[in-house]
């Protein structure tokens, strides 16, 4: 059932406030600059959703001297809904990765479809290293096997979130903190 974001917000938990976000951001560049040292990775937003975290992870790697080339590619298997299904690629990156180191930035890391799907292309257009940095990991076991972020920020619920880049409906992305669904909200949907 379609709900307005006020909806959203009134039956939601508050999981992860601004400062906490952002000082987890800051917190991952030290690793993507040592372990990219000496190389420019392709840095590739997973659009929409990873938009707010690419932006702010960037300049957290800039500000340490590592330069990124930046393209950005669309896939999604939840459009707006709850719950994912087939993935869709609507835009794939222009950047030839023949011989690239790839970096991949993600609002989260729930069931590891989407990320799987990229990280297979990435490598069948001859990327020599795909790595993952996600803002969220959602904690359950149901994720691929095999698939896990290099660079991780928080853990969340294994609950619906939304804020940071991740829509509730496809509202609420520009909210600055993550917030859950409560399992009854959910439910009436
Ligand atoms: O690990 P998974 O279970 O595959 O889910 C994670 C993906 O789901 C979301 O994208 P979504 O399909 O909602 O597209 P959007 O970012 O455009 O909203 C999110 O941005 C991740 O890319
Ligand atoms: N907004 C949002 N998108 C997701 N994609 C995969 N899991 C989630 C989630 O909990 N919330």
């Amino acid at each position: 059932m379609a709900r307005d974001l006020a909806w959203a917000l009134a039956n939601s938990d508050l999981i992860h406030d601004r400062a906490t976000l952002d000082a987890s951001i800051a917190a991952m560049a030290p690793a993507i600059a040592r372990d990219f040292a000496g190389d420019v990775p392709v840095f590739l937003t997973v659009m929409h959703g990873g938009l707010p975290f690419a932006g702010r992870l960037a300049m957290e790697v800039g500000a340490l001297g590592m330069d990124l080339e930046f393209d950005y590619l669309h896939a999604t298997r939840y459009r707006g809904e709850t719950s994912g299904g087939a993935l869709t690629w609507k835009h794939r990156p222009a950047t030839p990765l023949r011989g690239r180191r790839v970096l991949l930035a993600d609002d989260i890391l729930d069931e590891g479809h989407t990320l799987d799907a990229i990280m297979r292309w990435c490598r069948a257009e001859g990327a020599t290293d795909v790595r993952i940095a996600a803002l969220a990991v959602k904690k359950h076991d149901r994720c691929v096997p095999g698939i896990r972020a290099d660079y991780a920020g928080v853990d969340v619920p294994d609950r619906y979130v939304f804020g940071y880049g991740m829509d509730f409906q496809q509202q609420g992305r520009a909210l600055p903190v993550i917030r859950a669904l409560t399992d009854e909200a959910l439910r009436e949907l």
